[in-house]
């Protein structure tokens, strides 16, 4: 393999479940940047849900999906990237969009790997910060916070949600975990495109040694400082995925009901649904803690219509034949009737105290 007269930029975005990953992600690649990007989008669960809500790539969307790019799927990031360079016309730039659940600092010493260090440039690690959620999730917030130590850029992400007060916090918090870090604050991932791309950070702090500062959950108690090098562990231990996946469709009001009465437990889902209502266009499920949002997306074109859905939650804590059969039920029974008022795009609230 030629090594390449420019090394391939590498942007890795990283970001707790749910943060606003993919929405940054299509605003990236929906802009006119005028390169030929790839995107490899990594799903921690079955189903790669994430890869199908990218669109308008010019170049192409990759999925590794089954695992975590930082940890189980570590060898297929590396074969993929390999394949990618060795392309007749290999991209001029390079997107992942890592798991919810994976350490960037691990998928980022991929790159620094002798069999890639000759055609990748690890750019800038950027991490998205869902600003109401992120102090919510005291079960995995040294994840969390060794996401955010890893940043050259935080998108302090859903600002449209937070009070002024609680924004302020949350930016101090983020600031006392990576003080040398740009912090951006965003409404739906909109920042400037010169704020993520080619800004070549990464490489302004490679000298620096890698230590992370761990946080108390009391605030106001950051302590002791830990070097995070050898950080590969399998992710299965913390996280419960299970997925759903049928071709016939549910009714709305059933699937409501359903996606209301979900398990504390879960607090993170997503999913294309075929709804009876809107059979011609795919419905796409968002869940994230409280707040669930069902958007009438575009038409299934080529795709036969069928709801693929992807739900993570604590492990040991997720009845799988409970789900199933609260999903069976929301199924459009054969002579039952449809409306004919064409569903609209949806925000509901699961109870609080998830
Ligand atoms: N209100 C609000 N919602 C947002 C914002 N950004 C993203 N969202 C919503 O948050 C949900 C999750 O966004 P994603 O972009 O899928 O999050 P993600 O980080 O890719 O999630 P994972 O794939 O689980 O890691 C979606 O319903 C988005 O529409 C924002 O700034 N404000």
């Amino acid at each position: 393999m030629e090594t390449p007269a420019r090394p391939v930029p590498v942007t890795i975005l990283t970001g707790f479940l749910g943060a606003g990953k993919t929405t940054l992600l299509n605003r990236i690649v929906r802009a006119d940047h005028g390169l030929r990007a790839a995107v490899l989008v990594n799903d921690f669960g079955a189903i790669n849900i994430d890869a199908q809500l990218v669109v308008g790539v010019e170049g192409d969307t990759i999925a590794l999906a089954n695992g975590c790019i930082c940890c189980t799927i570590r060898d297929d990031l590396l074969r993929t990237a390999l394949r990618l360079v060795d392309r007749p016309l290999p991209p001029e730039y390079l997107i992942i969009e890592a798991s919810g659940v994976s350490d960037p600092w691990a998928v980022a010493d991929t790159f620094l790997l002798p069999e890639l260090r000759p055609y990748f440039r690890l750019d800038s690690v950027i991490t998205v910060v869902d600003a109401d959620y992120v102090r919510q999730q005291p079960a995995y917030e040294a994840l969390i916070v060794e996401q955010i130590s890893a940043a050259d850029i935080v998108v302090l992400n859903k600002i449209d949600l937070v009070p002024p007060d609680q924004l302020a916090n949350v930016e101090a918090w983020v600031r006392r975990i990576v003080p040398q870090a740009r912090i951006v604050p965003a409404t739906y991932g909109d920042i400037p495109l010169s704020l993520v791309l080619d800004v070549g950070r990464f490489q302004q702090r490679a000298a620096t040694p890698r230590m992370v500062a761990v946080t108390a959950h009391d605030e106001g108690h950051d302590h002791a400082t830990a070097d995070h090098d050898d950080h590969h562990h399998d992710h299965g231990a913390e996280f419960a995925t299970w997925s759903y996946v049928c071709d016939r469709p549910f009714t709305l009001n059933a699937f409501r009901r359903a996606i209301l009465n979900l398990p504390p437990a879960i607090f993170r889902g997503k999913g294309l649904v075929y709804l009876a209502e809107v059979p011609q266009r795919r419905a796409v499920l968002q869940v994230v803690g409280t707040r669930v949002q069902v958007t009438v997306g575009e038409p299934w074109g080529d795709q036969a219509p069928q709801t693929q859905m992807v739900f993570i939650g604590v492990p040991g804590m997720i009845d799988e034949p409970a789900l199933r059969a609260g999903f069976e039920q929301c199924l459009l029974a054969p002579d039952q009737p449809v409306s004919t008022a064409p569903a609209a795009s949806q925000t509901w609230q699961r109870p609080a105290g998830l």
